[in-house]
């Protein structure tokens, strides 16, 4: 099957009224597959196994699990069975705070209003919410963007696009907001080994819409920014503290250092969803240690010794003195004014 000839727009997450059907990013850009899930213990799994991946849309996942966990319920005691696929939800991965935000939301409302069809429109008004935010963190970014050159060069850090939310993406929303506005010369997308989401996901995902995309060895940022084929910065984020330090993917804080020494302009694109209000900094952000063997080999082949061992984190923080701004569905905050915004925007 291939990804043209099935949707016009990407939708890594969606809902046929009985099960959730997940685009597999595991296999792209090679191949375009679905993978239908009808519980919430399938899931579980296919979030810990990045079949779907993305802050946002690992949220949206999360939230259609708590909707499957009460179709499987015991019809005597729906609340407690649910409480325990909260849990193995939340044991999925630790940093996008999106999983977090999206399995509280749903639980409350559970709890207000026990029914299958309220707990369905629930997540389905997250889904719905999600793509609606990402299209205006676009136009926010867009604005944002330096006015000149009238067609920019933005560099990109893993992959924040419609394949890491409901759709449209965060910093590929902003990108894709760009392009339509004739304002995008070229995107240069970071690898991002060891998962690479940049080389494959980003990639895949501006290659079908004609957007002008360059993959870059996560290895050439300083050559490529240092040399001034670079206008500015846009990635995404798992998780924003209050101070406006940020986790994203592996890598992304030594793109921050770069474009800041470089005095390129660096930007967050995410949802308030993904701002954590309760942290005070990124000191406190858990940080994902994944397995090894993502490191030790590329589709079966082996990139070193069996028995070297290895450092896999996750994500990195980026202190937010590095963070130009950061790009919400509210409007471009420093990140030292996000905390008060927060307060007047979420009412916290
Ligand atoms: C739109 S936020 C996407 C964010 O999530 C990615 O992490 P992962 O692929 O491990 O889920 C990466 O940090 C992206 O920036």
């Amino acid at each position: 099957m291939t990804f043209s000839a099935v949707q016009s727009e990407i939708r890594p997450v969606q809902w046929n009224g009985h099960a959730c059907v997940l685009i597999d990013q595991t296999v792209l850009p090679g191949i375009y597959r679905t993978i239908e899930i009808r519980t919430s213990d399938q899931m579980a799994t296919a979030i810990r196994t990045m079949i779907v991946r993305g802050a946002p849309a690992i949220g949206v996942a999360a939230a259609f699990g708590m909707v499957l966990g009460w179709q499987e319920a015991p019809q005597d005691d729906p609340i407690t069975h649910l409480e325990r696929v909260a849990a193995t939800l939340r044991a999925t991965r630790p940093t996008a705070v999106n999983l977090f935000w999206a399995i509280d939301r749903m639980l409350t409302v559970a709890r207000r209003e026990p029914s299958f069809a309220r707990l369905e429109r629930e997540a389905t008004a997250i889904l719905e919410g999600d793509i609606a935010t990402c299209r205006a963190i676009g136009e926010h970014g867009l604005l944002a963007l330096p006015a000149a050159p009238e067609r920019l060069r933005l560099l990109t850090h893993c992959n924040a696009g419609a394949l890491a939310t409901a759709g449209y993406g965060t910093a590929l929303g902003v990108v894709r907001s760009a392009h339509r506005e004739g304002r995008l010369e070229r995107v240069y997308a970071d690898e991002t080994r060891p998962r690479l989401q940049g080389a494959r996901l980003t990639a895949w995902e501006l290659v079908h819409e004609r957007i002008p995309v360059t993959v870059l060895a996560d290895t050439m940022a300083a050559h490529v920014i240092g040399r001034g084929l670079v206008d500015a910065v846009v990635v995404g984020a798992d998780r924003i503290a209050a101070n406006g330090d940020t986790a994203n993917k592996i890598g992304t804080c030594g793109v921050a250092i770069i474009a800041k020494h470089y005095g390129v302009p660096f930007f967050v694109a995410a949802p308030w969803s993904t701002v954590d209000g309760n942290l005070p900094s990124g000191d406190q952000i858990p940080i994902e240690q994944r397995d090894s063997e993502e490191m030790r080999a590329i589709e079966g082949v082996a990139l070193c010794p069996q028995d070297v061992e290895f450092y896999n984190p996750a994500f990195d923080v980026t202190p937010a003195p590095l963070i130009t701004g950061i790009i919400v569905e509210s409007g471009v905050y420093a990140p030292g004014e996000l905390a008060a915004a927060g307060q007047a925007q979420l009412g916290r």
